[in-house]
């Protein structure tokens, strides 16, 4: 090889939402390739507010395959990204850049190596998905550099093996991980029930209760529901089937008395697993607990569902509002009980900041002088600090291509992320 030709480097930049189920995966059959016990369903959430941003890299003078997360390395040596890595350069395909003077043949592949920097504009593992998306960022990212053809079905059966719930980043608006039947897992895969734009009146609204590392991952959490609670046998025979199918139609008919049904109902039951699972695993905490409270009473004083909550394997709720008045309202009765520690407000709601104004907060001031939610018996009692922030979304798209090349994370001179 020339020197000349030694010396390019080719760079691709992805970004990828996080998604949220509002049918939950737990539990695996297979552990080394991903397959669940039962499907799932999933809201993706808006990538401006949470996404994975990923930087591929390659170039022959790179002697081994390296990683960077948040800005430090970390190691590629993890069964779940070799994985990832192996199946994307399976697929590679032929590749040419005249101006560049690349070219690159298939069997090239095996041996050129990746340098691969991302960064995920949300805590990491602090049970807000940080592996869906930097999972599917990455195996699409790869993807985009590496040329591979295939459809987006088929990257999502490869961001599984990443981490399960990463298939379902592969598309935007709502999505089903179909658990599948073989063997070799080719057909568990993602599939789009509905794109963002189908139902788009929806508010999602995160409180974050704890950015701190979790205790139990979801990973070994899960080997433990399935070795030793009864309870999921019955949840992934019997409960999920038939609730996937209803969940599915609500859905399709943007019934929102139906949706919150279901997703409260699947939540309660996924922490009555974790429950049920020995030792028990407890991801809710109690500022959790109370959040449930609050929409329940609320709920029930209305006659039908104003809001509809789900957990992950934290103690984080994420709210979903079937529009922006409700969802107003919920702010209002969340910042009643769990007012900001400090008086910045600002910092208090990230995202799309637009709800204060539409609950008519602008200051401190305005949540100091909310009135008490009438629904809840106990009233006067508030909860300062135990809520770290909120965010405020709403429904967004799949991965998409980052065109500037300013936002790649990667320098395309050095072939190290950028500031190291
Ligand atoms: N941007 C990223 N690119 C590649 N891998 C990532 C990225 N972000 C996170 N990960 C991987 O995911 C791991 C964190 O996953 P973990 O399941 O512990 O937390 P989480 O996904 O934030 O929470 P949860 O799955 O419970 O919602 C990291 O240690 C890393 O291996
Ligand atoms: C509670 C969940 O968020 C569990 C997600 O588990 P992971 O996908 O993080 O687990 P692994 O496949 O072991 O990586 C529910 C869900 O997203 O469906």
């Amino acid at each position: 090889m020339a020197a000349s030709e030694r010396q390019w480097v080719l760079m691709a930049t992805g970004r990828s939402p996080t998604n949220i189920a509002v049918i939950k995966y737990w539990g695996k059959r297979d552990e080394a390739l991903i397959l669940p016990v039962n499907d799932s369903i999933s809201v993706t959430l808006d990538p401006d507010h949470l996404s994975a941003t990923t930087t591929v890299a390659v170039s022959p003078s790179f002697p081994s395959d390296r990683m960077w997360l948040n800005g430090k390395e970390i190691s590629l040596s993890g069964g779940r990204f070799q994985s990832c890595l192996r199946e994307i350069r399976k697929r590679a395909c032929e590749f040419e850049d005249e101006k560049k003077g690349i070219k690159i043949k298939k069997e090239d592949w095996e041996n050129l190596h990746v340098h691969i920097a991302s960064y995920n504009n949300f805590p990491t593992a602090a049970g807000l998905a940080s592996s869906a998306a930097g999972f599917a960022c990455l195996v699409f990212t790869l993807g985009k550099v590496m040329n591979v053809k295939e459809d987006y079905g088929e990257l999502s059966s490869i961001a599984r093996q990443g981490s399960g719930s990463a298939c379902r980043s592969l598309y935007g608006g709502f999505v089903k991980w179909c658990m599948g039947k073989k063997d070799d897992g080719s057909d568990s895969l993602a599939v789009q029930l509905a794109d963002e734009t189908h139902w788009n009146d929806l508010v999602i609204i995160i409180a974050v209760v704890s950015s701190k590392q979790k205790e139990t991952s979801s990973t070994s959490g899960m080997r433990d529901t399935v070795e030793t609670s009864p309870l999921l046998q019955y949840r992934a025979q019997t409960v999920v089937p038939s609730r996937v199918l209803k969940m599915e139609e609500a859905i399709k008919n943007r019934d929102f008395d139906s949706f919150a049904k279901l997703t409260c109902a699947d939540s309660n039951q996924f922490h009555a697993v974790c429950l049920d699972t020995s030792p028990p695993i407890f991801y809710m905490n109690d500022t959790s607990h109370r959040i449930i409270s609050l929409v329940e009473k609320w709920n029930h004083s209305q006659g039908t569902p104003q809001v509809a909550y789900t957990f992950d394997a934290g103690p984080n709720a994420v709210l979903i509002a079937p529009n922006r008045k409700t969802a107003a309202l919920l702010l209002q009765k969340l910042l009643y009980y769990f007012p900001p520690q400090d008086k910045n407000l600002s910092s208090y709601l990230v995202g799309d900041k637009s709800i204060l104004g539409d609950a008519g907060l602008h200051s401190i001031e305005d949540v100091d002088a909310l009135p008490a939610p009438p629904e809840m018996k106990i009233p006067k009692q508030k909860f300062k600090g135990d809520v770290s922030y909120f965010i405020c979304s709403r429904l967004g798209s799949g991965p998409k291509v980052v065109a500037d090349e300013n936002q790649a994370l990667i320098d395309s001179v050095t072939g190290l992320p950028k500031g190291v």
